[in-house]
């Protein structure tokens, strides 16, 4: 059963992108050395992303650091007969230890949101919380690709960016918000309504992440619908922005998304790394540094590579009217969030 379940993530994860004759160069024999270190590693998705780390072959060093409960987590995945070496971190005296020699540090520390909130209320709170956690990458690993989960990512990410320009450290190419959750709804969703293979299907999300600045680009879907009317498109888009806020409702006052986005995590953390390795082609969605648009951060499609992002896509030439009008609508409040982070950290 246990093999079975890693070959099948083996497999899934090797489906997605790696041309044959790179599967067999990056086989998990041959992968080379990569640490990946997450931050938050006891919280409700450190705990499941710290799994499917370690079942991901391409990790040979998987270090969990939170302010407690990681020697519990460390020892437990630990005892899984795969690949990477797991150490738990606990405090922050350990923090340098955890995070020396990470090539991807995963970043899911803060609090998530109760029902009724936003991902902007969660600011006070996380903003410090990244801010110190990214001084420590700047000295500790300084040339890690970052990705970002803690909310709201619209701010957490240009604090960031701050945070390692104020260091001398930041290098626009290997700073991510992790927006991958995003897609995996709009697939999701779509694949229901379209009638089509989940697995074969694919929409591009842009904008940032949170309520209407989350901008799912139905009309680029893939397999092509011709079945769904504007109402449906709508109705998807809606339901893709409001998707952390559906499962923040259903969880009741324990919680926001956690296994959805440790896949979502596991599966952007992968294409990271496989970029690092040198595979060709691997391209995801994510919130970076961008010129597409006249903000100074957007998400879009971005080519992965050595030196992390390699190329940042535009948002291609067909957009519906109505992707547009919610292209224009977005970007007040993304503006609002990024210099919001900006000035915290400018401040702070
Ligand atoms: N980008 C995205 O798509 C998504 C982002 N999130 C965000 O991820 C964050 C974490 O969510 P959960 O895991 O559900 O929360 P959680 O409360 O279950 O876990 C958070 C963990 O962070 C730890 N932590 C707090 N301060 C820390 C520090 N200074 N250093 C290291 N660890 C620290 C806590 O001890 C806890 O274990 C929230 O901000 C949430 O909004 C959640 C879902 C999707
Ligand atoms: O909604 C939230 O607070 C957590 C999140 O970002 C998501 O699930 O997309």
């Amino acid at each position: 059963m246990r093999s079975f379940v890693v070959r099948s993530i083996e497999s899934a994860l090797r489906r997605r992108g790696a041309a044959s004759s790179n599967r067999r160069l990056f086989s998990s024999d041959s992968a080379p050395e990569r640490k990946v270190a997450i931050l938050g590693a006891a919280g409700g998705i450190g705990q499941p992303l710290a799994l499917l780390m370690k079942l991901n072959p391409l990790v040979s060093n998987l270090a969990l650091y939170d302010i407690a409960g990681t020697p519990g987590v460390a020892a437990d995945v630990g005892h899984i007969n795969t690949r990477a070496q797991v150490a738990g971190y606990v405090g922050e005296e350990q923090l340098g230890k955890a995070l020396e020699g990470s090539d991807v540090v995963i970043i899911p520390a803060g609090v998530p949101r109760k029902p009724g909130m936003t991902r902007d209320d969660l600011f006070n709170i996380n903003a410090s919380i990244v801010k110190s956690l990214c001084t420590a990458i700047a000295k500790y690993c300084p040339s890690a690709v970052v990705n970002m989960i803690s909310n709201p990512v619209n701010s957490t990410v240009p604090i960031a960016s701050e945070v390692f320009k104020k260091a001398g450290t930041y290098d626009e190419k290997k700073l991510f918000g992790v927006t991958t959750l995003d897609v995996v709804r709009a697939k999701t969703f779509y694949a229901g309504k379209a009638k089509v293979p989940v697995a074969d299907v694919n929409v591009p999300v842009v904008g940032g992440h949170a309520g209407i600045t989350i901008l799912p680009l139905f009309s680029q879907a893939t397999p092509a619908s011709n079945d769904l009317a504007t109402e449906d498109i709508k109705a998807l888009t809606k339901r893709t922005q409001d998707g952390g806020t559906e499962v923040v409702e259903a969880k009741a006052g324990k919680g926001s998304a956690t296994l959805s986005m440790a896949y979502a995590g596991a599966i952007f953390a992968d294409a990271c790394l496989k970029g690092l390795n040198g595979v060709p082609d691997i391209v995801e969605c994510s919130f970076v540094q961008s010129s597409i648009t006249e903000l100074p951060f957007f998400a879009s499609k971005v080519r992965l590579g050595k030196n992390g992002v390699e190329e940042v896509f535009g948002l291609g030439s067909s957009l519906s009217d109505y992707e547009k009008e919610g292209l224009e609508n977005l970007k007040p409040e993304l503006k609002a969030s990024i210099d919001k982070g900006i000035k915290f950290a400018k401040d702070n």
